[in-house]
């Protein structure tokens, strides 16, 4: 039995404990966007520091900084960097994951409490399961499996554990940039694995990410909400004006209104088109997972195309409105509508803020409002785009034929995952995307789940993956 095979099977062995300690992790509530948990952020990122260190990783705790949420100064949550093993042999791995999650009610919508992992059939159900706790963990799970069974890890790991990725990577650029020839000196190539498969049955390798450029609309009128019997058809009401420009963002199929905006976006290529063809993806499987069919287009090549290289623009809340049970005649005073763009090769975040800000204000003028407005850029990530012709690639495909027993799907994805970028161009090395759950898995949104399949084949490609990267030659070219 080789050594890859010895792990895979203590792995099989080891199934219901790692499950266990996924339950332990999805308990507690680290939501990074929320000020209350700020405490539960802080607590993961503890957790895995002491773990890692339990096996005899070197790690070394940073606090980037403060931020203000909801009013409160906060200390960022702390960017926990690591290193296993330090054999100058070896190639250098480093990889990268995050312990924050979005947040969570179960009023929401969840069928059970997001913060308690429920074993459901083949699911385990919980708040991070595949966003990103379960990926994350199989990281320590891997090393962790290698030392019980006394297998050698066969290169040199690196880590950077983060909490903040769901809240726009606060800080995290500046800690990369620093310690690009220090604590990141001699890494050989990076792995992430914090996307997803494209389908639910073929895993993929990613080799290209969508930026994201949020943004608060704000819209202030008097002082103090007022009664809608004595003031409306009398007063320039906010929310009017907010659902106005809000309506002028985009029509319903999809198309962004910002004039010029699409002056930038790469043109689709003959080449690209054939990447489209033969890949897990079905507009069927996508209705059904949708729960009604839904989707604007006709063709899949165009609904892959609209997810991962055409821009798209989401409006996700409004701030300030009235939303709670009942019929309150209100006129909210001050309301912010929240809406983002995902950004594609070659368009530039200043250039995209400076576009929107100029149609929002046009369009504000036309209303000829009393009303103040303000764009606000709350954060902005770049998209990332890299050939899957490095021989990275090719250990990430050999591990997966390994593990599932089929050659991968090569996908884009359409999210956003900025310090995906910042490795590449800080380290000036070679980025995989490994992702571990299904398209299925429910990430940001209600009942969240990574499949038990998944989730314990995932450890095994993550550990397969490192002992391929150790076989390969990483100058080689194809
Ligand atoms: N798994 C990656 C992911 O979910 N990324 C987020 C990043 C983000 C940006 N702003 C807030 N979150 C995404 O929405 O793509
Ligand atoms: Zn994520
Ligand atoms: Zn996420």
């Amino acid at each position: 039995m080789s050594t890859v095979e010895k792990y895979f099977e203590l792995v099989d062995q080891s199934q219901q404990q790692f499950i266990e300690t996924l339950r332990e992790i999805v308990g507690i509530p680290s939501v990074s966007s929320d000020a209350s948990r700020r405490s539960d952020v802080v607590r993961m990122g503890e957790w895995l520091q002491a773990r890692w260190e339990a096996i005899g990783a070197v790690c070394k705790r940073v606090d980037p900084g403060k931020q203000m949420l909801q009013g409160q100064e906060l200390d960022l949550p702390p960017v926990i960097l690591g290193q296993y093993g330090n054999d100058p042999s070896k190639k250098t791995v480093l990889v990268y994951g995050h312990y924050d999650v979005q947040p969570a009610l179960l009023e929401d919508g969840w069928e059970t409490d997001p913060f308690t992992l429920v074993e459901k059939e083949d699911k385990l159900v919980g708040r991070g399961s595949t966003d990103d706790k379960g990926p994350v963990l199989g990281w320590l799970l891997c090393v962790e499996t290698h030392k019980q069974a006394g297998i050698e890890l066969p290169v040199n790991l690196k880590f950077c554990w983060e909490g903040m990725e769901e809240s726009g990577s606060e800080g995290l650029d500046a800690v990369i940039v620093a310690e690009a020839d220090k604590w990141f000196k001699g890494t050989d190539v990076v792995c992430i694995s914090d996307n997803y498969w494209l389908g639910t049955k073929k895993p993929c390798l990613t080799h290209g990410l969508r930026g994201v450029s949020y943004f608060h609309l704000q819209v202030e009128g008097p002082g103090a909400d007022l009664h809608s019997g004595v003031f409306g058809g009398t007063v320039h009401e906010p929310m009017v004006d907010l659902v106005h420009l809000l309506a002028k963002l985009v029509d319903n199929k999809g198309r962004i209104q910002v004039p010029g905006i699409y002056d930038q976006v790469m043109p689709v290529t003959e080449e690209e088109e054939r990447t489209y063809e033969g890949l897990e993806f079905s507009h069927s499987a996508l209705s059904s997972d949708l729960k009604r069919d839904i989707v604007i287009h006709s063709d899949e090549r165009d609904t892959l195309k609209h997810r991962w290289r055409f821009p798209t623009l989401s409006i996700h809340g409004v701030e300030g409105a009235f939303y709670s049970p009942g019929d309150k005649t209100v006129i909210p005073a001050r309301v912010r509508g929240k809406f983002s763009l995902r950004t594609v090769p070659n368009m530039e975040p200043e250039k995209v803020a400076q576009l929107v800000t100029r149609y929002l204000e046009d369009e504000f003028a036309k209303l000829n409002s009393k009303n103040k407005m303000t764009v606000i850029e709350t954060h902005a990530g770049r998209w990332w785009y890299s050939s899957p012709d490095h021989p990275n690639f090719r250990a990430g495909a050999r591990a997966t034929e390994k593990v599932y027993g089929v050659k991968p799907d090569l996908t884009r994805e359409g999210g956003s995952i900025p310090v995906t970028l910042t490795f590449e161009e800080n380290l000036g090395v070679n980025v995989l995307l490994l992702p571990m759950g299904a398209a299925d898995d429910g990430a940001h949104s209600i009942n969240e789940k990574i499949d038990k399949r998944n989730f314990i084949q995932g450890i095994k490609l993550l550990g397969a993956y490192l002992h391929e990267v150790a076989e390969t030659d990483m100058t080689a070219t194809a």
